[in-house]
């Protein structure tokens, strides 16, 4: 049997990952229709926006959108159809940490994947390829399988493949355009490896052929979970030794330009911060430890759990130097916190640091506001509300405020925290943030973004992440 010539694909969940992936496969692909389907009708309402006043914030995505949307790029909450007409189905579902039952706080929550793949097999009229897009547990394909093949009608045929994802947000779009690798893992038979070169035939439309890697499935499944337990090591691991500089004088930055310049080791991701966040590094590496725990290897587990142990030790850190360095105590100062999406270039908050940043200063009694250029404000109170559920909305607009920029947010605080690396938050005029600061004026910086030197002229008292006071 050759392998099939996609025409027609479908989409399950218009989220971070299927809303952009699938509309650029639309773009770069005009003979292939694209329907991205998800329940969530608000969320496909904004993707079929007017005017384009789309469900997430990503540089270059409307462009994208208004490309091809209407032409061959469909969003549609009817899910049974999108199945029944594709000839290959994505399934970008969310697959968060489990909060209940077996595996709860670790292993992931595969019952979106899994009512997914249901409507699939229920709906499913002809053969299909299914391809794993969500980050999922080694071996999810093999329970894909089981259920489609439990479930299918005579003369359909389903074969698995995985395809994970290996986007950033911020960079979703020239992610896709120009991919560093596409995996696609399949069944080492032949109806595997014609699913997979009728897959990698989509992607090859742009991507050159020695960037499309074809594996077994167990190994692409697996190879997500590594690439981001060891992005979020590296970072982990810088962020281990901005302790030591601050403890020594030595300086975080140097110490990466240093170390990154061994070409074995690469200058890329060791940026320390105050914590690495996003849905994904943590919940992929909770997944990982409760594999290694499932298989029997406490060691491993324990190992990979340190990462995810020293990111929050980093965030806690950071917030007792703030209140340490205000003279021990913050208790009813005003502390401004610049950014709250998880990185720049995004308006996701995803496990962001600075929800537990302004959390542990809430603690402390201060009043804090808030400022980012992106996140909408109610997406702030429902984070918020969510980290202390044991508050009422009422109460913490008591201590928080957000703000509409970040001089209103600095206006009479004592101090400010830069929790997200906006770009803007380079630029701002400091000398009139400073002059509307209450005396001393504090700055933290948890991004290394500002030019500290350059603030201290001004008079701001720095503290900058991975750099100690002694010269
Ligand atoms: N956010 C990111 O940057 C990346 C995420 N991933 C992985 O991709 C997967 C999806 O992540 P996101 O797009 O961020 O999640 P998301 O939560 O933004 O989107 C998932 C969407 O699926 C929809 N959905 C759930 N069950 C459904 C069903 N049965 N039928 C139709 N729609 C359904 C939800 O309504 C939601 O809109 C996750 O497994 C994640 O780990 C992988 C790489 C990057
Ligand atoms: O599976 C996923 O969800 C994705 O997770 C990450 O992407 P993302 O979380 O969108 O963003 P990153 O750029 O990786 O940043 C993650 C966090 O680490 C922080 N970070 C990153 C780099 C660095 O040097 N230092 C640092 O603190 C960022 O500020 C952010 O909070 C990976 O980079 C993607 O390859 C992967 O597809």
């Amino acid at each position: 049997m050759a392998p099939v010539k996609v025409r027609k694909i479908c989409c399950i969940g218009a989220g971070y990952v299927g809303g952009p992936t699938c509309a650029v496969i639309a773009l770069k692909c005009p003979h292939i229709t694209v329907t991205i389907v998800d329940l969530n009708k608000a969320r496909v309402d904004a993707w079929n926006s007017p005017d384009f006043d789309l469900p997430i914030y990503e540089p270059g995505l409307e462009d994208v959108v208004r490309q091809a949307r209407g032409k061959n790029l469909f969003f549609s909450t009817d899910v049974d159809k999108g199945i029944e007409e594709a000839d290959l189905i994505f399934v970008s579902v969310n697959t968060p940490t489990k909060k209940s039952g077996v595996g709860a706080g670790f292993a992931a929550d595969l019952n979106y994947v899994e009512l997914a793949t249901r409507r699939i097999a229920a709906v499913a009229n002809s053969s299909k390829i299914v391809v794993e897009k969500s980050t999922v547990p080694c071996r999810t394909a093999e329970s894909m399988r089981t259920i489609l093949e439990a479930n299918s009608k005579p003369n359909c045929r389903f074969d698995i493949l995985s395809n994970p994802e290996f986007l950033a947000e911020g960079t979703a779009i020239q992610d896709l355009f120009a991919p560093d690798r596409v995996l696609i893992g399949s069944l080492q038979t032949p109806e595997g490896k014609d699913a997979c070169e009728a897959l990698r035939s989509v992607y090859a439309n742009w991507v050159p052929s020695e960037r499309i890697l074809t594996v077994g499935l167990w190994s692409s499944e697996l190879s997500k979970l590594a690439a981001n337990a060891m992005l979020a090591q590296r970072i982990s691991s810088i962020n281990a030794l901005s302790a030591i500089c601050e403890a020594t004088g030595a300086n975080i930055d140097e110490v990466a330009y240093a170390v990154g310049k061994d070409s074995r080791v690469g200058p890329k991701f060791l940026r320390a911060s105050v914590g690495f966040g996003g849905s994904c590094f943590q919940k992929d590496i909770l997944n990982l430890v409760y594999l290694s725990e499932s298989l029997h290897l406490p060691e491993v587990a324990a190992y990979w759990r340190q990462v995810v142990e020293m990111n929050e030790y980093q965030k806690r850190r950071f917030s007792k130097r703030v209140v340490d360095t205000l003279f021990n105590t913050i208790t009813g100062k005003k502390i401004a916190v610049l950014g709250f999406a998880f990185k720049a270039d995004t308006g996701d908050t995803r496990e962001s640091a600075a929800i537990t940043l302004i959390k542990n200063f809430q603690a402390e009694k201060a009043f804090v506001t808030i400022y980012d250029p992106q996140v909408p404000h109610a997406q702030i109170w429902e984070d918020l509300k969510e980290a202390s559920p044991h508050l009422t909305l009422e109460q913490i607009q008591k201590q928080v405020t957000i703000t509409s920029s970040a001089v209103e947010a600095c206006n009479k605080a004592e101090a400010v925290v830069i929790a997200t690396e906006w770009k803007e938050f380079r630029e701002i005029d400091w000398q009139d943030i400073h002059s509307r600061m209450s005396k001393p004026a504090f700055l933290f910086d948890g991004r290394l973004l500002v030019d500290a030197e350059k603030l201290r002229t001004i008079g701001f008292k720095v503290t900058t992440i991975g750099r100690g006071e002694v010269l």
